[in-house]
Protein backbone atom coordinates (compact mmCIF):
# COMPACT_ATOMS: atom_id res chain seq x y z
CA UNK A 1 0.00 0.00 0.00
CA UNK A 2 1.04 3.34 -0.98
CA UNK A 3 2.03 5.72 1.94
CA UNK A 4 -0.33 8.50 2.96
CA UNK A 5 1.58 11.46 1.96
CA UNK A 6 -1.32 14.10 2.34
CA UNK A 7 0.55 14.83 5.85
CA UNK A 8 4.14 15.49 3.90
CA UNK A 9 2.08 18.38 1.39
CA UNK A 10 1.93 21.31 2.14
CA UNK A 11 -1.47 22.51 2.17
CA UNK A 12 -0.26 26.04 1.21
CA UNK A 13 1.32 24.41 -2.12
CA UNK A 14 -2.13 22.75 -2.99
CA UNK A 15 -3.92 24.55 -6.27
CA UNK A 16 -6.49 22.78 -7.07
CA UNK A 17 -8.66 20.35 -5.84
CA UNK A 18 -11.81 17.56 -6.26
CA UNK A 19 -14.41 16.98 -3.14
CA UNK A 20 -16.85 14.12 -2.22
CA UNK A 21 -16.81 11.32 -0.43
CA UNK A 22 -15.05 8.79 -2.98
CA UNK A 23 -16.16 5.38 -1.71
CA UNK A 24 -15.16 3.26 -3.89
CA UNK A 25 -12.34 5.16 -5.94
CA UNK A 26 -14.57 4.82 -9.05
CA UNK A 27 -14.14 5.32 -12.54
CA UNK A 28 -16.04 8.73 -12.31
CA UNK A 29 -14.48 9.65 -9.42
CA UNK A 30 -10.61 9.35 -11.36
CA UNK A 31 -12.30 11.18 -14.04
CA UNK A 32 -12.71 14.12 -11.56
CA UNK A 33 -9.20 13.48 -10.78
CA UNK A 34 -7.99 13.54 -14.07
CA UNK A 35 -8.92 17.67 -14.08
CA UNK A 36 -6.61 18.27 -11.20
CA UNK A 37 -2.92 19.45 -12.17
CA UNK A 38 0.33 18.29 -10.67
CA UNK A 39 -0.18 20.59 -6.68
CA UNK A 40 -3.86 18.52 -6.69
CA UNK A 41 -5.40 17.04 -3.74
CA UNK A 42 -8.29 15.33 -3.19
CA UNK A 43 -10.84 16.43 -0.46
CA UNK A 44 -12.99 13.13 0.97
CA UNK A 45 -15.73 13.97 2.76
CA UNK A 46 -16.10 10.93 5.24
CA UNK A 47 -19.57 10.05 6.45
CA UNK A 48 -18.11 7.34 8.10
CA UNK A 49 -19.89 4.71 6.02
CA UNK A 50 -17.63 4.31 3.09
CA UNK A 51 -17.36 0.54 2.95
CA UNK A 52 -15.98 -0.22 -0.53
CA UNK A 53 -12.75 1.32 0.04
CA UNK A 54 -12.40 2.18 3.83
CA UNK A 55 -10.29 5.04 4.91
CA UNK A 56 -7.15 3.68 5.15
CA UNK A 57 -7.17 2.16 1.66
CA UNK A 58 -8.09 5.01 -0.42
CA UNK A 59 -4.64 6.38 -1.08
CA UNK A 60 -3.81 2.73 -3.11
CA UNK A 61 -5.96 4.30 -5.75
CA UNK A 62 -4.46 7.99 -6.65
CA UNK A 63 -1.13 9.14 -7.14
CA UNK A 64 -2.58 12.74 -5.48
CA UNK A 65 -2.30 13.40 -1.61
CA UNK A 66 -5.93 12.57 0.20
CA UNK A 67 -7.14 15.05 2.82
CA UNK A 68 -9.51 13.55 5.21
CA UNK A 69 -12.82 16.28 6.54
CA UNK A 70 -15.43 14.86 9.00
CA UNK A 71 -19.28 15.38 7.16
CA UNK A 72 -20.37 15.72 10.96
CA UNK A 73 -18.14 18.60 11.67
CA UNK A 74 -18.84 20.89 8.21
CA UNK A 75 -22.32 19.73 7.88
CA UNK A 76 -23.46 22.33 9.27
CA UNK A 77 -21.62 25.31 7.59
CA UNK A 78 -23.54 27.80 5.70
CA UNK A 79 -21.99 28.56 1.81
CA UNK A 80 -20.03 31.35 2.71
CA UNK A 81 -18.33 29.76 6.09
CA UNK A 82 -17.54 26.45 3.74
CA UNK A 83 -15.94 28.29 1.40
CA UNK A 84 -13.90 30.22 4.01
CA UNK A 85 -12.63 26.78 5.34
CA UNK A 86 -11.68 25.30 2.34
CA UNK A 87 -9.63 28.89 1.70
CA UNK A 88 -8.13 28.75 5.45
CA UNK A 89 -7.06 24.89 4.43
CA UNK A 90 -5.66 25.81 0.73
CA UNK A 91 -4.99 29.54 1.06
CA UNK A 92 -3.42 29.52 -2.82
CA UNK A 93 -6.55 27.48 -4.19
CA UNK A 94 -7.60 27.94 -7.94
CA UNK A 95 -9.58 25.69 -8.74
CA UNK A 96 -12.40 23.13 -7.54
CA UNK A 97 -13.42 20.04 -9.09
CA UNK A 98 -16.95 18.30 -8.29
CA UNK A 99 -19.41 17.14 -9.98
CA UNK A 100 -22.77 17.38 -11.33
CA UNK A 101 -25.04 16.37 -7.81
CA UNK A 102 -22.14 17.96 -5.85
CA UNK A 103 -24.10 19.88 -2.49
CA UNK A 104 -22.72 20.93 0.50
CA UNK A 105 -23.31 22.76 3.74
CA UNK A 106 -26.15 23.53 5.99
CA UNK A 107 -29.37 20.44 4.35
CA UNK A 108 -27.00 20.33 1.68
CA UNK A 109 -28.82 23.29 0.16
CA UNK A 110 -25.63 24.67 -1.84
CA UNK A 111 -25.12 22.57 -5.13
CA UNK A 112 -22.46 23.26 -7.75
CA UNK A 113 -23.84 26.94 -8.99
CA UNK A 114 -23.30 28.38 -5.36
CA UNK A 115 -19.98 26.85 -5.41
CA UNK A 116 -19.24 28.85 -8.39
CA UNK A 117 -20.92 32.07 -7.11
CA UNK A 118 -19.10 31.76 -3.84
CA UNK A 119 -15.75 30.24 -5.39
CA UNK A 120 -13.67 33.35 -6.43
CA UNK A 121 -11.30 30.29 -8.75
CA UNK A 122 -12.01 28.67 -11.04
CA UNK A 123 -15.21 25.56 -10.29
CA UNK A 124 -15.09 22.81 -12.65
CA UNK A 125 -18.49 21.31 -13.12
CA UNK A 126 -17.82 17.20 -14.37
CA UNK A 127 -21.44 15.88 -16.43
CA UNK A 128 -22.40 12.55 -15.44
CA UNK A 129 -20.48 9.84 -16.35
CA UNK A 130 -21.93 6.65 -17.09
CA UNK A 131 -21.06 3.20 -18.52
CA UNK A 132 -23.95 1.94 -21.05
CA UNK A 133 -25.98 4.41 -19.78
CA UNK A 134 -25.90 3.35 -16.65
CA UNK A 135 -24.44 6.39 -14.17
CA UNK A 136 -21.68 5.65 -11.79
CA UNK A 137 -22.27 6.00 -8.54
CA UNK A 138 -20.77 4.31 -5.15
CA UNK A 139 -23.98 2.87 -4.32
CA UNK A 140 -25.16 0.83 -7.62
CA UNK A 141 -21.35 -0.76 -6.90
CA UNK A 142 -22.55 -1.44 -3.40
CA UNK A 143 -25.90 -3.02 -4.91
CA UNK A 144 -24.02 -5.25 -7.20
CA UNK A 145 -21.77 -6.48 -4.94
CA UNK A 146 -24.49 -7.47 -2.42
CA UNK A 147 -26.01 -9.33 -5.14
CA UNK A 148 -22.93 -11.28 -5.97
CA UNK A 149 -22.74 -9.53 -9.28
CA UNK A 150 -18.99 -8.91 -9.20
CA UNK A 151 -18.11 -8.46 -13.01
CA UNK A 152 -20.37 -5.29 -13.03
CA UNK A 153 -19.09 -4.01 -9.68
CA UNK A 154 -15.50 -4.37 -11.03
CA UNK A 155 -16.19 -2.71 -14.47
CA UNK A 156 -17.86 0.21 -12.55
CA UNK A 157 -15.17 0.12 -9.98
CA UNK A 158 -12.57 0.05 -13.49
CA UNK A 159 -10.65 -2.30 -11.15
CA UNK A 160 -11.09 -5.80 -8.92
CA UNK A 161 -13.20 -5.03 -5.95
CA UNK A 162 -11.12 -6.10 -3.14
CA UNK A 163 -11.15 -6.90 0.60
CA UNK A 164 -8.70 -6.80 2.99
CA UNK A 165 -8.64 -9.31 6.44
CA UNK A 166 -6.59 -10.91 8.42
CA UNK A 167 -6.77 -14.92 9.38
CA UNK A 168 -8.18 -16.37 12.18
CA UNK A 169 -8.52 -20.20 13.30
CA UNK A 170 -11.86 -21.78 11.08
CA UNK A 171 -13.25 -25.14 12.23
CA UNK A 172 -10.43 -27.34 11.22
CA UNK A 173 -12.25 -29.72 8.99
CA UNK A 174 -10.78 -28.06 5.99
CA UNK A 175 -7.90 -29.69 5.37
CA UNK A 176 -8.93 -33.05 6.87
CA UNK A 177 -11.81 -33.26 5.23
CA UNK A 178 -12.20 -31.02 2.36
CA UNK A 179 -9.56 -29.05 0.99
CA UNK A 180 -7.44 -26.26 3.39
CA UNK A 181 -8.25 -22.84 3.41
CA UNK A 182 -7.24 -19.88 4.58
CA UNK A 183 -9.96 -18.57 7.46
CA UNK A 184 -10.40 -14.42 7.12
CA UNK A 185 -11.65 -11.65 9.86
CA UNK A 186 -12.89 -9.21 7.74
CA UNK A 187 -13.80 -5.60 8.99
CA UNK A 188 -14.76 -2.42 7.60
CA UNK A 189 -15.11 -4.33 4.33
CA UNK A 190 -18.73 -4.87 1.94
CA UNK A 191 -18.88 -8.42 2.01
CA UNK A 192 -20.27 -9.89 -1.50
CA UNK A 193 -23.17 -11.78 -1.49
CA UNK A 194 -22.83 -15.04 0.17
CA UNK A 195 -21.73 -17.89 -1.99
CA UNK A 196 -18.26 -19.29 -4.18
CA UNK A 197 -16.21 -16.82 -6.43
CA UNK A 198 -12.92 -17.35 -8.06
CA UNK A 199 -10.62 -14.67 -6.70
CA UNK A 200 -6.91 -13.43 -6.34
CA UNK A 201 -5.40 -13.96 -3.14
CA UNK A 202 -2.15 -11.81 -2.25
CA UNK A 203 -0.11 -12.99 1.16
CA UNK A 204 2.71 -10.60 1.49
CA UNK A 205 4.24 -9.94 -2.06
CA UNK A 206 2.98 -13.27 -3.27
CA UNK A 207 -0.52 -13.36 -5.15
CA UNK A 208 -2.01 -16.44 -5.99
CA UNK A 209 -5.10 -18.09 -7.97
CA UNK A 210 -7.81 -19.33 -5.64
CA UNK A 211 -11.61 -19.63 -4.76
CA UNK A 212 -13.17 -18.51 -1.84
CA UNK A 213 -16.00 -19.14 -0.21
CA UNK A 214 -17.93 -16.81 1.47
CA UNK A 215 -21.36 -17.35 3.87
CA UNK A 216 -23.05 -19.04 6.16
CA UNK A 217 -21.55 -23.03 6.20
CA UNK A 218 -24.99 -24.58 6.03
CA UNK A 219 -23.42 -27.66 5.83
CA UNK A 220 -21.02 -27.93 8.94
CA UNK A 221 -21.23 -25.89 11.52
CA UNK A 222 -23.44 -23.31 9.94
CA UNK A 223 -21.21 -20.00 11.31
CA UNK A 224 -20.52 -17.07 8.90
CA UNK A 225 -17.29 -17.72 7.48
CA UNK A 226 -14.59 -16.04 4.42
CA UNK A 227 -12.41 -18.63 3.49
CA UNK A 228 -10.37 -19.18 0.43
CA UNK A 229 -8.21 -22.22 -0.89
CA UNK A 230 -5.33 -21.39 -2.75
CA UNK A 231 -5.64 -23.53 -6.00
CA UNK A 232 -1.92 -24.48 -6.37
CA UNK A 233 -0.12 -24.07 -2.91
CA UNK A 234 -0.92 -25.50 0.68
CA UNK A 235 0.00 -22.54 2.69
CA UNK A 236 0.59 -23.01 6.01
CA UNK A 237 1.38 -20.42 8.09
CA UNK A 238 -0.70 -17.23 9.81
CA UNK A 239 -0.78 -14.15 8.11
CA UNK A 240 -2.03 -10.83 9.13
CA UNK A 241 -2.86 -9.61 6.04
CA UNK A 242 -4.68 -11.13 2.99
CA UNK A 243 -6.21 -9.60 0.32
CA UNK A 244 -8.64 -11.16 -1.53
CA UNK A 245 -9.62 -9.86 -4.98
CA UNK A 246 -12.96 -10.77 -6.72
CA UNK A 247 -13.15 -11.93 -10.38
CA UNK A 248 -16.24 -14.01 -11.11
CA UNK A 249 -18.74 -16.07 -9.10
CA UNK A 250 -19.38 -19.75 -9.53
CA UNK A 251 -22.71 -20.23 -7.26
CA UNK A 252 -24.26 -19.93 -4.67
CA UNK A 253 -23.87 -20.97 -0.88
CA UNK A 254 -25.74 -24.48 -0.58
CA UNK A 255 -26.63 -27.12 2.32
CA UNK A 256 -25.41 -30.22 1.51
CA UNK A 257 -26.75 -33.31 3.55
CA UNK A 258 -23.06 -35.06 3.43
CA UNK A 259 -19.31 -34.18 3.20
CA UNK A 260 -18.77 -36.28 0.48
CA UNK A 261 -21.15 -34.25 -1.64
CA UNK A 262 -19.74 -31.15 -0.46
CA UNK A 263 -16.27 -32.84 -0.82
CA UNK A 264 -17.45 -33.43 -4.70
CA UNK A 265 -18.54 -29.93 -4.85
CA UNK A 266 -15.76 -28.25 -4.11
CA UNK A 267 -13.80 -30.15 -6.84
CA UNK A 268 -16.27 -29.41 -8.82
CA UNK A 269 -15.67 -25.60 -7.89
CA UNK A 270 -11.66 -25.96 -8.43
CA UNK A 271 -11.79 -27.57 -11.60
CA UNK A 272 -14.06 -24.45 -12.65
CA UNK A 273 -11.69 -21.52 -11.16
CA UNK A 274 -8.54 -23.76 -12.88
CA UNK A 275 -9.87 -23.75 -16.69
CA UNK A 276 -10.95 -19.78 -15.82
CA UNK A 277 -7.72 -19.16 -14.91
CA UNK A 278 -6.00 -20.83 -17.57
C1 LIG B 1 -14.71 -23.78 -2.76
C2 LIG B 1 -15.52 -23.95 -1.51
C3 LIG B 1 -16.89 -24.07 -1.61
C4 LIG B 1 -17.68 -24.23 -0.48
N1 LIG B 1 -19.02 -24.36 -0.60
C5 LIG B 1 -19.80 -24.57 0.50
C6 LIG B 1 -21.21 -24.71 0.39
O1 LIG B 1 -21.81 -24.63 -0.70
N2 LIG B 1 -21.92 -24.93 1.53
C7 LIG B 1 -21.32 -24.98 2.76
O2 LIG B 1 -22.02 -25.20 3.73
N3 LIG B 1 -20.00 -24.83 2.90
C8 LIG B 1 -19.21 -24.61 1.79
N4 LIG B 1 -17.87 -24.46 1.93
C9 LIG B 1 -17.30 -24.35 3.26
C10 LIG B 1 -16.91 -25.65 3.86
O3 LIG B 1 -18.01 -26.11 4.60
C11 LIG B 1 -15.72 -25.38 4.74
O4 LIG B 1 -14.59 -25.18 3.95
C12 LIG B 1 -15.50 -26.49 5.69
O5 LIG B 1 -16.57 -26.45 6.60
C13 LIG B 1 -14.13 -26.35 6.40
O6 LIG B 1 -14.12 -25.23 7.25
P1 LIG B 1 -12.79 -24.81 8.04
O7 LIG B 1 -11.84 -24.18 7.09
O8 LIG B 1 -13.28 -23.83 9.07
O9 LIG B 1 -12.22 -26.04 8.67
C14 LIG B 1 -17.05 -24.28 0.80
C15 LIG B 1 -15.66 -24.14 0.90
C16 LIG B 1 -14.89 -23.98 -0.23
C17 LIG B 1 -13.41 -23.84 -0.09
N1 LIG C 1 -21.11 9.37 -12.15
C1 LIG C 1 -20.56 10.54 -11.82
N2 LIG C 1 -20.35 11.49 -12.77
C2 LIG C 1 -19.77 12.68 -12.45
N3 LIG C 1 -19.41 13.02 -11.21
C3 LIG C 1 -19.59 12.12 -10.23
C4 LIG C 1 -20.17 10.84 -10.48
N4 LIG C 1 -20.22 10.15 -9.32
C5 LIG C 1 -19.69 10.98 -8.38
N5 LIG C 1 -19.32 12.17 -8.92
C6 LIG C 1 -18.71 13.31 -8.22
O1 LIG C 1 -17.58 12.80 -7.50
C7 LIG C 1 -17.50 13.40 -6.21
C8 LIG C 1 -17.64 12.32 -5.18
O2 LIG C 1 -19.00 11.95 -5.15
P1 LIG C 1 -19.59 10.78 -4.23
O3 LIG C 1 -20.94 11.22 -3.77
O4 LIG C 1 -18.60 10.40 -3.22
O5 LIG C 1 -19.72 9.61 -5.33
P2 LIG C 1 -20.87 8.56 -5.50
O6 LIG C 1 -22.02 9.26 -6.18
O7 LIG C 1 -20.26 7.51 -6.37
O8 LIG C 1 -21.19 8.06 -4.12
C9 LIG C 1 -18.60 14.45 -6.16
O9 LIG C 1 -18.06 15.71 -6.53
C10 LIG C 1 -19.62 13.93 -7.15
O10 LIG C 1 -20.43 14.95 -7.66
Amino acid sequence: MKKSYSTLVNKKDIQSIAIGGFDGMHIAHQKLFENLDENGAIVTIESGFSNLTPKRFRQEYTNLPIYYYVLDNIKYLEGKEFIKLIKEEFPNLKKIVVGFDFCFGKNRKYCVEDLKELFNGEVIVIEEIKNNDIAIHSRYIRDFIKNGDIKKANEFLGKKYKIVGSQIKGQGLGKSDFVPTINLQIEDFLLPKEGVYITKTKIKNDIYNSVTFIGNRVSTDGSYAVETHILKDDIQTTYNKVEIEFLNRIRDNKKFDNFKDLKEQIILDIKEAKEFFN
